[in-house]
């Protein structure tokens, strides 16, 4: 290693040590515009998604949330009527490049809903299947490892250890929720989206996911559509605030909940709309 290498690679540690966020863009829109058939639901939308970082997207109902997160995994490809335009990359590459195989991509940008939604198959086999089809476990034993670090990092093998062969849906609403992240987890993503993952959830489940979030950032970056402006407080680095279609604005979440530059923005944080 040369000496300006350990000199970048120094700074770059104190840089961490001292809690500057990591600036590296990991996602990038660009006049990104998704039309439902006629309609067009998003217009041109600029948006920077930082790397180890959780971006919320917040906006009333109806603004284009779900629709933007869903361009991020190409989730979009799956509505007959939808179509998007312009360009959205994953560490520069274009997602909607036609070389792209969208089952990689889904796997390196996962997904959890709004619904915890776990296959009606055992708590082993939902976290097992994603590495499975991907051929990520080589030899016997590497599953069961795979499953026990994914149960491990979404936060619920404690509490599942000694029933991994009964079924998911056997577990509390949060409880599924973390095997639903659990299950985003095992395939190794690079990026998990997260479509208001906490609705379905009292606040007890809810605060455990939300702690389970801002532990996932280390290793994850994290985009989540929340209607609750606290839990956006609460979790998020950054904020970007839609409205009609529009992307209002994007900024630090402090700044954007005590000091917004726009209007719009200022009167849904205060409940004035939406
Ligand atoms: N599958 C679809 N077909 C047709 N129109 C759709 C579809 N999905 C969303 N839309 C429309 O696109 C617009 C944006 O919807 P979207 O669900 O992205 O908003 P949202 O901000 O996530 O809303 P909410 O907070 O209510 O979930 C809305 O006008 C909605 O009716």
């Amino acid at each position: 290693m040369n000496i300006m290498t350990e000199t970048a690679l120094e700074s770059a540690v104190n840089d961490k040590m001292n809690g500057t966020p990591n600036e590296t863009i990991k996602m990038r829109g660009r006049k990104v515009c998704v039309f439902y058939g006629e309609k067009q639901a998003l217009f041109d939308v600029d948006l920077d998604v930082r790397e180890n970082q959780v971006t919320a997207l917040i906006g009333p109902s109806g603004c284009g949330k779900s629709t933007f997160l869903r361009c991020l995994n190409r989730m979009n490809d799956t509505i007959d009527s939808a179509r998007v335009a312009g360009k959205i990359t994953l560490d520069d590459e274009d997602i909607y490049d036609p070389k792209i195989d969208v089952v990689e991509l889904r796997a390196r940008v996962g997904m959890v809903f709004q619904k915890p939604n776990p296959f009606p198959k055992s708590i082993f086999e939902n976290v097992a299947y994603g590495p499975r089809i991907h051929g990520l476990a080589r030899k016997k034993g590497d599953l069961d490892e795979i499953v026990e670090t994914s149960l491990k990092k979404a936060g619920l093998f404690n509490e599942v250890k000694d029933r991994l062969h009964e079924p998911g849906t056997g577990l509390s609403g949060g409880q599924q929720q973390r095997l639903c992240i659990a299950r985003a987890i095992a395939v190794s993503p690079e990026v998990i989206l997260m479509d208001e993952p906490c609705s379905a959830l009292d606040p007890i489940a809810t605060a455990r996911v939300e702690e389970l979030i801002d532990e996932l950032r280390q290793n994850y970056t994290i985009v989540i559509v929340t209607h609750s402006m606290q839990q956006a407080a609460r979790v998020s680095q950054r904020t970007a605030m839609f409205h009609m279609g529009y992307l209002v604005e994007e900024g630090e979440t402090d700044k954007m909940f005590t000091n917004p530059d726009d209007r719009r923005t200022q009167d849904y944080i205060t409940g004035r709309f939406g």
